[in-house]
């Protein structure tokens, strides 16, 4: 059943602000100055991931001068959950991505199987290389392959359930202005 508005608003104000708005936009003018260094002039096509990549996507865009392209892709395996099942496209992209450099967006590497799985579905469209730039990468040592890493990445967080600046709680909570992690989650 969905929560009560109170019930959404207690989880926001118990929850921990594990990175504060401050630090969240010092840590995307880091990327964004690091994917200008490694992706300026080689046409790059930029998918974001929805619902979550949004955010982090908007705000690095205007950061990246030069020229690209941006689309989007939807792909989604938490759902309203806090554990992944299967991957569920939504939306594949309708791009060509032949002989692209393609770099994908997103809100947060938890076990990494969603940008694997878009990172494979994008070599297999033929795009010749996929980078990845999240905003947070959850430190555990469940990933989907020992030592995954997002090319390009925000801040590392605790292992905890994680809200804000894209990521949602029960489908809310995305507009929250930092990065927030559910009391006792
Ligand atoms: O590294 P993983 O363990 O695969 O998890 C990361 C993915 O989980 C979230 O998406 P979600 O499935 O919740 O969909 P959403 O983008 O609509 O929130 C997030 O936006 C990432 O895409
Ligand atoms: N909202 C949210 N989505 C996720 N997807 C994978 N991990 C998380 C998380 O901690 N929070």
């Amino acid at each position: 059943m969905t929560d009560s508005h109170d019930e959404l608003q207690q989880v926001f104000d118990e929850a921990d602000c594990l990175c504060t708005e401050q630090e969240v936009q010092a840590a995307i003018e880091r990327m964004a100055a690091a994917i200008t260094d490694t992706l300026k002039g080689r046409d790059p096509l930029l998918f974001c991931v929805m619902n979550g990549g949004l955010i982090l996507t908007g705000q690095l865009l205007t950061r990246l001068c030069f020229p690209l392209q941006a689309e989007y892709l939807h792909a989604t395996r938490y759902r309203q959950e806090t554990t992944g099942g299967i991957l569920e496209w939504k939306l594949r992209p309708d791009v060509d991505m032949h002989g692209r450099t393609v770099l994908i967006v997103d809100d947060i590497l938890d076990e990494g199987t969603t940008l694997n799985a878009i990172a494979d579905y994008c070599i297999a469209q033929g795009a010749d290389e996929v980078l990845t730039a999240v905003l947070v990468d959850k430190q555990h040592d469940r990933k989907a392959r020992p030592g995954l890493k997002a090319d390009f990445t925000g801040l590392d967080v605790e292992d905890r359930f994680l809200f804000g600046y894209g990521m949602d709680y029960k489908g809310y909570w995305r507009n929250a202005p930092g990065i927030y992690a559910v009391k006792g989650l």
